[in-house]
């Protein structure tokens, strides 16, 4: 039987509040799906074996053998550094489970030989060496202007990523694009949808070495969500590269034992625009989970108490936002002008306009509630001695927060030097942010293109995306 081209999709992340307390099944955190997203191309071939290419990179090659008699095997004919655990383990696990879900005698007379190309959109690396090559500056015109999955001129080793979770949304597009393929799954059914999400959790634990928080994989899957991790003792228990389909697909499925995350839909409220910076000084963010985790296990009491006072900050902050999206459901005349006024003036002035009504309260109850985030993450900051929030982001942070209509601004995730993000109500408002940003020498602040955007996972059409085909 031969199959023609599939293609899935996944988004990159931004988590908004929850950074270190969604390690914890106690806390949630905010996730927003990014307008970046990782393109998965598979391609039934005549050559034998299946050819992986990632064409925005040096050495982005690598080939696969797979044998299903005497006993289900994936080689790979690259070795050592060359090779690319977060591809292996995706084509490993899911062809074993897809075999197991499709059934073996049905899954025998299917070709796997196929060439099968990952995209990721620029916004996923640091787009540097191809600005200079053009002579371009790093301003968002420029970015604009580059070409889709332009070639980074350096290797996945070297690549400087820009944070939003280019290994989650990588493995959920190839997970979900070999599921789909073998038609072992439909996305539009929530059973299915859910197997893909706990087999891309166990791809990705599997080939990072460790369980996670997996808010990533989960913003890949379900899009922008409040999350809540699951047991980690879900994965652990499964954690063998031996494990075979069958114990897979019993331990993934939707209606597994154990399973326990929670998703819950969210999406900023309309008028409400999400803006990104790469900060090009960078921290490791292992290094940062690390040291404050073992501050909070040195000082339980005080770091139990700072996790439920910001986790209930988080809460408000969400509960805010959802208010608001419900106050324009309700009152959208009233909500636009109020979004409208708040462009004007700047969010430290929201408390004394003259005006009075209930979408004004919220907006002012969100910059005060965003206010408590960003304190308690500096005590934590301060606490742990690792730079959550350090003084060079403050400034920056307060420099944005000076332009008028910018609602949040803050440091995403783990924070540190890596990025930054701003919620802004104008276009005027996202113009001068990012004035700020290529005028600010204390840092190097570079602009991402990438919008929020709350669809998950998906199949798409080569003609439907930009630059897809040429890249084949
Ligand atoms: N385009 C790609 N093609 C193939 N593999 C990729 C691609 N992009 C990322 N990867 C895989 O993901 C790995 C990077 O994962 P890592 O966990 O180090 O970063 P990350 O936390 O996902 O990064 P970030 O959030 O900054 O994007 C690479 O070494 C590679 O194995
Ligand atoms: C600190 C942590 O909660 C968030 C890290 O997020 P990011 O990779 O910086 O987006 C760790 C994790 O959940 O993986």
């Amino acid at each position: 039987m031969t199959l023609s081209h599939t293609i899935a999709s996944a988004p990159g992340k931004v988590l908004l509040t929850g950074g270190y307390l969604v390690l914890e099944q106690q806390f949630q955190g905010l996730v927003v799906g990014t307008s970046a997203r990782f393109y998965t191309i598979i391609t039934p071939s005549d050559e034998p074996g299946i050819q992986v290419r990632s064409p925005q990179f040096d050495g982005g090659n690598w080939h696969y053998t797979l044998t299903v008699q005497p006993d289900f095997q994936l080689t790979p004919s690259s070795s050592g550094t060359s090779r690319n655990p977060f591809v292996e383990a995706s084509l490993r696990f899911t062809l074993a489970l897809v075999r197991e879900k499709v059934g073996r005698s049905a899954f025998g007379v299917l070709s796997t030989d196929c060439i099968i190309t990952i995209l990721g959109d620029n916004d996923f690396y640091s787009q540097q060496a191809q600005l200079e090559k053009l002579g371009l500056d790093s301003s968002y015109g420029s970015l604009a202007g580059l070409p889709p999955f332009a070639d980074t001129m350096t290797s996945l080793k070297d690549v400087h990523k820009t944070g939003l979770g280019s290994s989650a949304a990588l493995t959920t597009s190839l997970v979900a694009a070999l599921c789909a393929h073998f038609k072992a799954v439909d996305l539009d059914n929530q059973k299915d949808r859910t197997l893909v999400h706990n087999l891309a959790q166990f791809v990705h634990c599997f080939a990072q070495g460790k369980v996670g928080s997996g808010f990533d994989v989960s913003a890949a899957v379900w899009g922008s969500h409040r999350y809540r991790r699951f047991n980690p003792q879900v994965l652990a228990s499964i954690m063998d590269q031996q494990v075979d389909g069958t114990l897979l697909l019993k331990h993934l499925s939707a209606d597994s034992f154990g399973w326990d995350n929670e998703v819950a839909p969210f999406k900023l409220p309309p008028g409400f625009d999400l803006i990104l910076a790469d900060i090009d000084a960078g921290s490791h963010t292992p290094t940062l989970v690390g040291k404050v985790l073992a501050w909070r296990k040195a000082n339980p009491t005080t770091a139990n108490a700072l996790w439920v006072e910001l986790g209930s900050y988080n809460s408000k902050v969400e509960q805010v936002l959802r208010d608001l999206t419900t106050a324009e459901q309700k009152e959208p005349v009233l909500y636009k002008a109020v979004i409208e006024k708040c462009s004007r003036h700047k969010a430290s002035e929201w408390a004394s306009l003259p005006e009075t009504n209930e979408v004004i309260s919220k907006m002012v109850q969100l910059v005060h509630n965003f206010g408590h985030v960003r304190r308690l993450l500096r005590e934590m900051s301060q606490l742990s001695e690792v730079p959550i929030e350090p003084i060079e982001q403050t400034q920056l942070l307060e420099a944005c927060l000076e332009v008028e209509g910018t609602v949040i601004a803050g440091v995403p995730g783990a924070g540190g030097y890596d990025a930054i993000f701003c919620i802004v109500l104008s276009d005027k408002a996202k113009q001068q942010v990012r004035q700020v940003w290529q005028g600010w020498s204390a840092l190097s602040v570079g602009p991402l293109l990438s919008k929020a955007d709350s669809k998950g996972v998906t199949l798409v059409e080569l003609a439907d995306v930009p630059g897809l085909a040429n890249s084949l």
